[in-house]
């Protein structure tokens, strides 16, 4: 069974990819960032939360949800790295902001001068079920601070990229949204569809 077929030089896929996640805030960005350029549907779906390197993370992420899904996919998985702390809390930032906090989040860097950070999300996409995933990194350095601005996204509030004086969570969206980790990294994904050319499938006829 496959779910992407190639015709001469262009990948046919299936159907559209789905991008897969628990978060309705990552995918308002995601549907912000990407308006028409790439046409997705959205599934919500808790996927694990795995342990180890980022990249292989979201590679696991993908497998995983294009089982589920059957079809091709994109997943991300988003790290909130502290340099003093050799990059912890990095993927496991999720359990660590629902139990300390913004507060406990900043008291971990009290012992440490350097409050630099860097924001990384790696999205991965599988053409389906047995292929190997894509990765596409983004990555936006900044400083933890107090939490500054509206609380409705994770750690935005804490999260001051260089170069500008408000936090995430005190940008307008579309300024956040120009900067941000998330959008490097569909940067990445768009020209990859750019170049790849994939076309969908719309005859029914034809089986996976
Ligand atoms: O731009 C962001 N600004 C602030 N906070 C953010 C951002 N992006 C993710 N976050 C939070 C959500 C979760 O607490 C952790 C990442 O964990 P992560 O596993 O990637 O996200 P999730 O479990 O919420 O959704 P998913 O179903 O896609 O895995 O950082
Ligand atoms: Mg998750």
């Amino acid at each position: 069974m496959s779910t992407a077929t190639a015709v001469g030089k262009v990948l046919v896929l299936s159907r559209p990819v789905t991008f897969v996640t628990g978060n309705a805030k990552k995918l308002e960005e995601v549907r912000a960032i990407l308006g028409n350029s790439i046409p997705f549907q959205s599934l919500k779906l808790d996927l694990p939360e795995l342990q180890g390197e980022p990249e292989d993370i979201s590679k696991e992420k993908a497998r995983i949800a294009a089982k589920e899904v059957n079809g091709p996919v994109l997943v991300e998985d988003t790290c909130l790295c502290f340099n003093a702390l050799e990059g912890l809390p990095g993927p496991y930032i999720k359990w660590f902001l629902q139990k300390i906090g913004h507060e406990g989040l900043n008291n971990l860097l009290m012992a440490y001068e350097n409050k630099s950070a860097y924001a990384l999300c790696i999205f991965s996409l599988a053409l389906g079920p047995s292929a190997e995933p894509l990765t596409f990194l983004g990555k936006t350095p900044g400083k933890i601070v107090p939490a500054r601005g509206p609380n409705d996204f994770g750690w935005d509030p804490i999260f001051q990229p260089d170069g500008y004086n408000q936090t995430y969570a005190e940008m307008p969206k579309e300024e956040k949204n120009k900067i941000s980790h998330r959008s490097k990294a569909l940067s990445l994904v768009k020209y990859h569809f750019a170049v790849a050319g994939y076309t969908f499938q719309t005859d029914t006829c034809v089986t996976e």
